[in-house]
């Protein structure tokens, strides 16, 4: 006889992933659009016996979870800040199932940019201009002891950013050993694919006031100024290393931002390597010489670190 194992649901999550959506904002002739891919999990206590007992009886159907984004999509003024269309659809499912403990939901945003036609951009045509997505995380919960106060997570990112620069960036004085075959490199091609995520300070709030303190925090201006500071330290940073120049851009929004705790970065080092052409009539293209390169997909780098404001900031 096999002996029975005593198991339990541990945790869970339900809902629906990758629902598409395309909002068109038409309020003006220059029409806005937003490309969005949308996942909503819905989780709490009286969804157990789902799992557990076959009961469907507390159980949203995904399907309505989709509905609901279309819905939500038409009626929303905010569809083009993500963060507060992310808590708009959270606060929904929190406000209309009352057996909903928590509302995670995430947004991808694609990029369309407007096209310049004639020298001008155009009112109603955009073309995809790169494969970077602006994209934000919110898990709203209800208060574990008071049901009308709600706590938010809320973080928001740039992912796949692709970035190079042909000089300033140099690689020495790292540890040499009978492992050790890279060359010190005093100036280099560096690139980069960024993931930047940046976490806010949000308050608990009553599940009343969700929409309104979440609408003081400027969350567009936030990320143009996230993707801003990235760009910005990349391009002038005569960099000693990505972990310095990682350092530096996350500091830098932290302290631009007060509503920021926390910023992120995943940066993988895609590394471009000189090319030795000396077999060839011992042509020069090694360190100073260097103009010719090696585009190395795998493998990467990958540096990530998190920087925090420190408790004496928050005072
Ligand atoms: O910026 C860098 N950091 C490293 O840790 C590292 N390691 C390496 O091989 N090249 C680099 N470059």
């Amino acid at each position: 006889m096999t002996a029975t194992v005593n198991v339990y649901l541990d945790k869970q999550e339900y809902g629906k992933d990758k629902v598409r959506l395309l909002k068109v904002h038409k309020d003006t002739n220059v029409h806005r659009v937003d490309d969005l891919t949308i996942r909503c999990l819905l989780s709490g206590s009286s969804f157990t016996t789902s799992y557990t007992e076959a009961s469907n009886k507390a159980v949203v159907a995904t399907d309505s979870i989709k509905n609901t984004c279309y819905i939500l999509a038409k009626s929303s003024k905010v569809v083009d800040t993500l963060e507060l269309f992310a808590a708009e659809l959270a606060n929904h499912f929190l406000n209309t199932y009352g057996w909903v403990e928590g509302a995670h939901v995430t947004i991808i945003r694609h990029r369309w940019a407007r096209m310049l036609i004639d020298g001008k951009e155009h009112n109603h045509s955009f073309w995809r201009d790169g494969d970077e997505t602006r994209q934000t995380e919110i898990f709203i919960k209800r208060g574990p002891n008071c049901k009308g106060r709600r706590t938010i997570d809320l973080k928001s990112s740039i992912a796949g950013l692709l970035v190079l620069k042909t000089t300033g960036s140099s690689f020495e004085d790292f540890v040499r050993d009978e492992y050790t075959t890279l060359p010190e490199a005093k100036d280099r091609v560096l690139s980069t694919c960024v993931d930047a995520t940046w976490e806010f300070n949000v308050p608990a709030v009553d599940s009343a006031n969700v929409l309104s303190t979440l609408g003081q925090i400027p969350f567009n201006t936030i990320y143009d100024s996230v993707r801003d500071v990235t760009c910005d330290v990349f391009a002038k940073d005569e960099s000693a290393s990505v972990q310095a120049t990682l350092y530096k851009m996350a500091a830098k929004s932290i302290n631009n931002w007060k509503w920021l705790e926390r910023v992120s970065y995943a940066l993988p080092n895609r590394h471009f390597f000189a090319v030795d052409l000396n077999y060839f009539r011992g042509t020069k293209n090694l360190q100073e010489h260097a103009d010719v390169y090696q585009p190395v997909a795998d493998p990467s780098g990958l540096i990530t670190a998190t920087v925090a404001r420190s408790l004496s900031a928050r005072l």
